[in-house]
C-alpha cells in the first residue's frame, strides 16, 4: 500500500506563487509526523495526499490508483482540523452516520462504528452524546469516523492542537496501535508531537521537503552540542536553516 505524490505543484489562485512546487513524496509505513512551521504547506500537502484537492501539475496515487478515483478515496481517510460534534448524536451514531454517508448500509455502518470506536479506545463512550465529550475524545471520534470504512491510509491535520500533554499521549498511543494495518501521517508544528512511537519524520519548509526518513536519522541532524532534552528541536532548527540555504530533499 504505497501513497505517492509525483512532481506535484499547487497554488491558491492562477497567478499565485505555488505553495508546493514539483514535490515528490512517498508516505513511509507506520506512523509519520509531518513537521513544519505555520504556512509551510502541511495542510496543502495533506489535502493533495487525501485527494480532497487535485494538484495543478503532477499526480497523487495509491498503488497506481489516481486520487480522482473512487477506489482511492475509499482507501485514504482524511481528518480535518475541526471535528464537529453533531447535535443529539452519540459517539457510535456519529461514527455510523459517517459510514452511511460513505455508502455503507445502516446495519454495516452500525457494526463498523462499534469496531472503529474500539480501535480508538472509546468503547466506554459509545453511548455518550458527542457534545459531551472532551476535545481529545472528540478527535478520537474523528479518527474512528475516518476509519469506519476500513481505510488503509489515515491523514490527520494538526490533530493534537490544543491538547494537554496527557491527552496528547493517549491520542498518540491510539494512533500507534493502528499502524499494523494503517499508514498514518499526522501534521503538526509542535515538536512535542515527535515521540518514541513515531517511526518516521517528514519536515516541510516553505513547500520543500528538507528531510524524510527515520526518527533516528532526523535526530542525527542536531548539532553535537545540543542540550539533552532539546535534541529534536535542535534537529528541526538545523533542517530549517538547511532548507533556506539549499532546499534539497534528504531520504
Ligand atoms: N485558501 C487559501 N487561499 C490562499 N492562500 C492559502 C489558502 N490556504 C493556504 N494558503 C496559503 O498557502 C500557504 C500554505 O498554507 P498551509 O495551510 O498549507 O500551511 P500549513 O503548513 O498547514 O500552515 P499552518 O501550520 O499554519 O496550518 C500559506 O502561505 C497560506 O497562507
Amino acid at each position: 500500500m504505497t501513497l505517492t505524490l509525483t512532481r506535484c505543484t499547487y497554488a491558491y489562485g492562477l497567478r499565485a506563487r505555488p505553495v508546493l512546487d514539483n514535490l515528490d513524496y512517498t508516505l513511509p509505513d507506520g506512523l509519520t509526523v509531518l513537521l513544519g512551521p505555520n504556512g509551510a504547506g502541511k495542510t496543502t500537502l495533506l489535502r493533495l495526499a487525501a485527494g480532497v484537492t487535485q494538484p495543478r501539475h503532477g499526480s497523487v496515487e495509491l498503488d497506481g490508483t489516481d486520487s480522482r478515483r473512487k477506489a482511492f478515496r475509499a482507501a485514504v481517510a482524511w481528518m480535518p482540523q475541526q471535528i464537529t460534534a453533531m447535535t443529539g448524536l452519540t459517539a457510535r451514531e456519529q461514527v455510523a452516520y459517517t459510514g452511511w454517508l460513505k455508502g455503507m448500509s445502516k446495519r454495516d455502518a452500525w457494526d463498523a462504528a462499534a469496531r472503529a470506536l474500539a480501535r480508538v479506545d472509546l468503547t466506554d463512550r459509545a453511548a455518550t452524546k458527542t457534545k459531551q465529550l472532551s476535545g481529545g475524545q472528540l478527535r478520537r471520534v474523528g479518527v474512528a469516523s475516518a476509519l469506519v470504512h476500513n481505510a488503509r491510509v489515515l491523514l490527520l491535520d494538526e490533530p493534537t492542537a490544543g491538547m494537554d500533554p496527557q491527552q496528547r499521549r493517549v491520542f498518540r498511543d491510539v494512533l500507534a496501535a493502528l499502524t499494523d494495518d494503517v499508514r498514518v501521517l499526522l501534521s503538526t508544528h509542535d515538536i512535542a508531537d515527535l515521540a518514541e512511537e513515531s517511526q518516521h519524520v517528514t519536515v516541510l519548509h516553505s513547500g520543500h521537503i528538507t528531510y524524510t526518513g527515520s526518527t533516528a536519522g532526523f535526530l542525527a541532524h542536531a548539532p553535537a552540542d545540543a542540550a539533552p532534552g532539546r535534541v529534536a528541536e535542535a534537529a528541526y532548527t538545523a533542517l530549517g536553516t538547511h532548507s533556506a540555504r539549499n532546499g534539497p530533499q534528504q531520504q
